[in-house]
Formats: structure tokens, C-alpha cells, sequence
């Protein structure tokens, strides 16, 4: 008895210890302690609400860069966890171009691992450079073109189920139609078909199996106030094993049906390259995972750099969640932005039609290969259609931020003047990191700094990019300048396919309806991604609802 009560009090003893250590002295040799940054006024207050809510972040980036510079020290979930959120744009290029430094977090990469394996998105090291590797032909400009009639169809189909729903409220002037839902399912039968060739048909319906499992997934992995289930999946998955509750559950019956569907359609098409290349006439599927899979078998590819069945699976499960609802909300947030700006949706509506006088889509099915790559090829290069997409992906970048962790000690470069605590400036042109760190990567920050982008930077107005100050075009991203499809090499792979999508998406849908915005409030939140919902009415979900008008060429609209 005696020895168990002093184990007990040695274990305690030495619990407290350890907890004061991590919270009251460690945090003092940390040199972004030294760093200027948001006084928190309480033990475990945390500035991460702030930077992290949508609706204000713009306001709390700027206040933020006035006050403490740009490598501003804030707090994470307690007082030994101060983080750096830099809005300097050298520091950002060097995170995100280290990559093998500056990883993704373990917490991050388990929870979208546990839900869709680890794919590109949560794989780290040789394992992702093989992931990428094997996968980046898939993704080249030859093949994405291959994708634009199908990208079309199912435009053409969300079009034609939307005059459908107007035609049967003839009285009325335009319906009302949440279009966020619609065209989430409509990116969704894209990604289904050009990633594996398999046919949702959630555009007509919601009732299939395989497209059931996958929402079900990403629902967990975007739902609001789970925070403990969360934390089970990512630190106690065992616990879940025991005591299985709902969401274990979902997860576990979801797995077994995008195992038993996507894996069978693994084997299908192995077996269809195989064949081919006995009888010496490639199979000719150009979809995502029949490209994955030649890609992998390809001959100059080394034994070593070859991944799994399984590596595969992820991969297509990766693409659903990393390019369904991406490209999903920059097709809302395009619309509703049009909306609220009738002078710019009418411009762009006679740029399209006056480009492509006499052009119907109602029969798409008769397109040649060439006449939809020509009808693209115009599209692709409409000056205005093209400043908007920008436009709208630079204000409300669907990735809000992103985070890293720092593996080893580092000094990350800046361009602007590092201030300290005290009020003076940091002489050396660098911040100090230690091992373990985490860095706030601001992609909205970026987007909408004044600073880079001038005095109107918070405002939709794609005229700019005519003539982007100076400052914009030295900013570092993959695309335009703008960090919404990130840097470096884990930037994100579908850029080209969500261009064709967005483009091919406003086109159909601007070319033939009006939008106007309804008399509900929307507002964004991160939700995962940013998503609209109606002010005070979050429960509901996210939603963007829409005055939806037939187009009439008599109109002037
Ligand atoms: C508007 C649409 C899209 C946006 C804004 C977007 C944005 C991003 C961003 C910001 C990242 C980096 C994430 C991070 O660092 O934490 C990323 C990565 C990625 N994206 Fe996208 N994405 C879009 C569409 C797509 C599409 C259509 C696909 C696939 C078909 C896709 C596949 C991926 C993959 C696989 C990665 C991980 C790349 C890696 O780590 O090597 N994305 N995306």
C-alpha cells in the first residue's frame, strides 16, 4: 500500500513538474517569445479564433501587421504554444518552398488520414514524392483537355436541370435555388467521372451508394461542434475501437463501401492496362485513376518509385475531397459575388455571348473533340471571364490558410523589419524558429493585404488585374500571385482541372441565367474550407441561396 501511494505521488509529482516545465518555462527559451504580438490576457486564451474566423480575419490581419510588423508571435492553445503568423511575403516563399523542413502536422495529416487515407494530402516525405511523382502526368495540360467535353456535359446538365425547375414556376420571376448545394453536386459528378470514370449522377440524384459514402466522410471531416470526436480520431483512435460512437461508425461503414466500389474499379482497370499491353492496344481511359495506374507501370519508372494499390485508392479518395468542394465554392462564391455586382455579371454575360455568337450548348453531344477544344480555347482566353475567375479567387480563397510545422531549428528569412516585444527592432533579417513550431500560413492574409494589393484590396473588383501594382506581382503562388492554390512543391496539383471547371462552370451557367442576390444575409465561415451560411442561421448548414433568372437577350440584364 505504502509503495503504491508513493509511486502514485512520485508519478504525480513528477506530472506537475512536467506541466510546469512545458507551460511556464520552456515557452521563455522559445525566440518567438521575444517576438512583438497580441498580449493574450488570460492563462488559456488562444489568438486563434481571430486569425482563423473569415468574416473578420481581414480586419485582424491588418490590425495585427500595423502593431507588430509582419513575423507577428501569436498563441496557439496555450502558453507554451506560441506560433508565428507571418505576412511577410520571403518568409512564406521559404516555408513553403522547404517542404521537407517545414512539414504538414502530424494532428492534420492523421485526422484526413483516418478518414481518406493517406493520399498526397496527408503523405509526407519519400512517400509523398513518390505520390506526386506518380501522379503529376495525370495532371498535364495534353490530358486535362481530354476532360473539357465531359467537364461541359455536366455543366450543360446542371443548366438544363436548373431551366427545368424555372419552367415550373412559370409566374414567377426566377426561382430561388441554393446554389451551393447544386453545384457541389454537379462538382461532384465531374470528379466522378474524370477521376475514375464512375457515374454519381448526383446532378439527377442523391441516392448513390459510393457518392453517399464519400459526402458521409467529408461531412464528418467538416462538421461543426465535434470537437471531441475529432480529438478521439486524432489522439486516441483506440479509444474509438472500444467504444465505437456514431462517428466511427459512419467513418467504418463509409471505408467499407469506397474500399469495396473504388477498389473493384482498381482491379477493373489493371486488368483493362494489363490486357492492353499484351495485345498491343493501350487502354485508352483518360480519367485520373487509369492515368494513376499507366503512370505506375510505366516503364522508365524505377521499381522503387512504383506505389501501392491501396497508395492509389487514397489518391482518388485525396482528389473527391481535395477537388470537389474547392472548386464547388469558387463556382458559388463567383456567382454570388456576380450577384451583388450586376454591372460586372452583365459585362461578362455579353463578353461570353459576343465571343461565341450562335453557340448551343443544348447539344453538346454532337460537339467533335475539336469544336469543344476550340469552344474552350475561346473561353480560356476571354479577358474578362479571366479577370474575374482571378478576382474571385484571390478575394475569397476557398483554403482560408494553412499551417506548418517546423522539424529542425531554423532562421526564416524576411523583407520587412522584424519588431520585439520591448518596441525596438530585430537587427538580424531573420526570425529564429526552434524544432516543433507552427507556422500560420495566411493565404487570405496575402490575398487581401493592402499593402500588396493597394487601399481597395478587400473589394471584388476584377478590373485590377489590368493593372496590378507593383507590389502584387513580386507576391510568390502558384497562380497569379495569390497564395490560394498555395507554393512550392506541395501546392495544389489541380489547379489546370479546377480552371477548366470554374471557367466552363461560368460560362453555362452566366450564359444563360441572372443572378440576384435574395434578401438573406450570407456570410462565410471556415468550415474546413470557407463556406456561406445565412447570418444567425449556421445551424442550418451551408448554403448560398440565389435569385436564379432565365436570361431573355431582350432584357437588358
Ligand atoms: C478552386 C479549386 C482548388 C483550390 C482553391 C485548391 C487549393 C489547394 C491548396 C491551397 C492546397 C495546399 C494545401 C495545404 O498546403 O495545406 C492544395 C493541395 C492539393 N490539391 Fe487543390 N485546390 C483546388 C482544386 C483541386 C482539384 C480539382 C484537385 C484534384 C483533382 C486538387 C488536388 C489537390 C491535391 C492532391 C493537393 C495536395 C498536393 C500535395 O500535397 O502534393 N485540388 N489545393
Amino acid at each position: 500500500m505504502h509503495v503504491i501511494l508513493s509511486t502514485g505521488i512520485a508519478g504525480l509529482t513528477g506530472a506537475v513538474s512536467y506541466a510546469i516545465y512545458q507551460t511556464f518555462i520552456r515557452p521563455r527559451f522559445n525566440p518567438l517569445a521575444r517576438l512583438a504580438g497580441p498580449e493574450s490576457p488570460g492563462l488559456f486564451n488562444s489568438d486563434l479564433a481571430p486569425v482563423l474566423s473569415a468574416n473578420i480575419s481581414a480586419q485582424v490581419h491588418e490590425i495585427y501587421t500595423n502593431a507588430y510588423g509582419r513575423s507577428i508571435r501569436i498563441r496557439g492553445m496555450g502558453p507554451w504554444d506560441d506560433r508565428l503568423l507571418t505576412l511577410d511575403p520571403a518568409s512564406v516563399s521559404h516555408v513553403l518552398k522547404n517542404s521537407t523542413v517545414y512539414e504538414k502536422p502530424w494532428q492534420s495529416r492523421k485526422l484526413i488520414s483516418s478518414l481518406i487515407g493517406c493520399g498526397m494530402l496527408a503523405a509526407e516525405g519519400q512517400m509523398h514524392k513518390r505520390q506526386r511523382r506518380v501522379a503529376t502526368p495525370a495532371f498535364s495540360i495534353q490530358n486535362l483537355r481530354a476532360l473539357i467535353p465531359l467537364v461541359f456535359r455536366k455543366g450543360t446538365e446542371l443548366r438544363d436541370r436548373w431551366l427545368e425547375l424555372a419552367m415550373q414556376q412559370p409566374e414567377k420571376e426566377g426561382i430561388r435555388l441554393d446554389v451551393c448545394h447544386w453545384v457541389s453536386r454537379a462538382t461532384f459528378d465531374v470528379i466522378g467521372v474524370a477521376g475514375f470514370d464512375y457515374q454519381f449522377n448526383a446532378i439527377q440524384n442523391e441516392d448513390n451508394e459510393l457518392f453517399h459514402a464519400y459526402k458521409d466522410m467529408f461531412e464528418i471531416g467538416i462538421s461543426q461542434g465535434s470537437a471531441l470526436s475529432t480529438a478521439i480520431i486524432v489522439y486516441a483512435p483506440w479509444l474509438a475501437k472500444i467504444f465505437p460512437n456514431k462517428i466511427s461508425r459512419t467513418i467504418d461503414r463509409c471505408q467499407e463501401v469506397i474500399n469495396r466500389v473504388a477498389g473493384k474499379l482498381i482491379q477493373e482497370k489493371k486488368h483493362k492496362i494489363e490486357e492492353g499491353q499484351k495485345s498491343g492496344v493501350p487502354y485508352a481511359g483518360r480519367d485520373l485513376l487509369s492515368l494513376l495506374l499507366k503512370s505506375n507501370v510505366a516503364v522508365d519508372l524505377p521499381a522503387d518509385q512504383r506505389i501501392s494499390d491501396e497508395d492509389i485508392l487514397n489518391n482518388v479518395s485525396t482528389f473527391m475531397f481535395a477537388g470537389s468542394d474547392t472548386s464547388s465554392l469558387t463556382v458559388t462564391w463567383t456567382l454570388w459575388l456576380l450577384a451583388q455586382h450586376p454591372e460586372v455579371q452583365s459585362r461578362l454575360r455579353n463578353e461570353m455571348l459576343a465571343a461565341l455568337p450562335g453557340v448551343s450548348l443544348n447539344d453538346i453531344s454532337q460537339f467533335t473533340e475539336d469544336e469543344i477544344q476550340t469552344l474552350y480555347n475561346t473561353l480560356a482566353n476571354l479577358p474578362l471571364l479571366d479577370k474575374v475567375v482571378r478576382e474571385c479567387i484571390r478575394v475569397i480563397p476557398p483554403v482560408h490558410s494553412s499551417i506548418r510545422v517546423a522539424t529542425q531549428d531554423d532562421e526564416i528569412p524576411v523583407d520587412y523589419p522584424v519588431r520585439l516585444r520591448d518596441g525596438t527592432i530585430d537587427t538580424k533579417k531573420s526570425v529564429s524558429v526552434s524544432k516543433g513550431t507552427f507556422i500560420h500560413v495566411a493565404v487570405e492574409g496575402f490575398n487581401l493585404d493592402k499593402t500588396f494589393w493597394g487601399d481597395d484590396a478587400w473589394e471584388f473588383k476584377p478590373d485590377r488585374w489590368d493593372d496590378l501594382p507593383e507590389a502584387a506581382r513580386q507576391l510568390p503562388g502558384l497562380f497569379s500571385n495569390t497564395l490560394t492554390f498555395s507554393a512550392g512543391p506541395r501546392s495544389c496539383i489541380g489547379l489546370r482541372f479546377s480552371l477548366i471547371e470554374i471557367k466552363s462552370f461560368i460560362y453555362t451557367l452566366v450564359s444563360t441565367f441572372v443572378f440576384k442576390p435574395t434578401d438573406d444575409k450570407i456570410v462565410k465561415s471556415n468550415v474546413v474550407l470557407t463556406r456561406p451560411y445565412l447570418s444567425k442561421r449556421s445551424e442550418e448548414g451551408s448554403q448560398c441561396p440565389l435569385i436564379v433568372i432565365p436570361y431573355n437577350p431582350s432584357d437588358s440584364g
